[in-house]
């Protein structure tokens, strides 16, 4: 995506205060300044995960500079696995919702003393994925012949680092999920929190495993080459999509 960037200015994590870096191979730990479709942007080079041994707070921290940077939307990807058996790998998902089942046990960036300069005590979730957000991502999707494979569904938020045992699957599978991943639910948080917009893309770069003894395993290298794959259509998506909104 930084490719994409024109008149970029980038500063690495570790030499802005409060950043932390990513341990995670396939994220670099860069903040780049820049243009894309004559807006500016700002775009994480990759992120840190709570997986790593990070709070939800450290993790999401970065937005609340966004926040102060004057950042109104904010654009959130990942990769994950697919829960919904008619998902296949190299689809991208719009996310409609979340289950933030590591957040609902108490694991998550607002727990603590409110800072009331941010938002408020309280927050509604309920539409946290803005609606017409997601129509327009859903219909620029059609425009560019992605209609296909362009899901719209709720991503499932686990701690991670391990992929998901069968009767995992199986439950989130029971409990709505589409996909299931590691990664973007604490830094929506903190975007709603604050009145940052949200919308978020994920891309299946593998099915979860839902058959015992199947055989079938799962690794970070596949999920690395099949995410590559698929970056190139989350590209012209998210692409597109930044020239779209106001
Ligand atoms: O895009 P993210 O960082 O959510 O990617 C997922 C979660 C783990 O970092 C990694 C597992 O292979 O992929
Ligand atoms: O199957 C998965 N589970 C959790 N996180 C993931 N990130 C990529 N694939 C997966």
């Amino acid at each position: 995506m930084v490719k994409l960037l024109t008149d970029t200015d980038s500063f690495e994590f570790r030499d802005i205060p409060n950043f932390t870096t990513s341990t995670a191979p396939g994220h670099a730990g860069r903040l780049v300044f820049g243009s894309l479709q004559s807006k500016s942007v700002v775009l994480m080079q990759g992120r840190v995960h709570m997986y790593e041994g990070h709070s939800a707070k450290k993790v999401a921290f970065p937005v609340r500079v966004f926040k102060l940077l004057g950042v109104k939307t904010l654009i959130v990807t990942n990769a994950a696995g697919a829960i919904n058996r008619t998902y296949n790998v190299g689809d991208l998902m719009v996310i409609c919702d979340h289950i933030n089942l590591v957040g609902l046990a108490g694991l998550n960036p607002l727990v603590g003393v409110n800072d009331s300069r941010f938002g408020p005590r309280f927050l509604a979730m309920s539409s946290a994925y803005d609606k017409g957000l997601r129509s327009l991502g859903l219909k620029l999707a059609e425009e560019l012949g992605m209609k296909e494979f362009v899901r719209e569904g709720v991503y499932s938020f686990q701690c991670g680092p391990f992929f998901e045992t069968v009767a995992e699957s199986r439950l989130l599978n029971v409990l709505g999920a589409d996909v299931a991943g590691m990664s973007t639910v604490p830094e929506v948080l903190v975007a709603r929190h604050c009145g940052i917009r949200v919308f978020g893309v994920s891309v299946v770069t593998n099915r979860c495993v839902m058959e015992l003894d199947s055989g079938e395993e799962l690794s970070h290298e596949d999920v690395l080459t099949m995410g590559e794959k698929g970056s190139a259509d989350m590209q012209r998506l998210i692409s597109k999509f930044v020239d779209k909104i106001d």
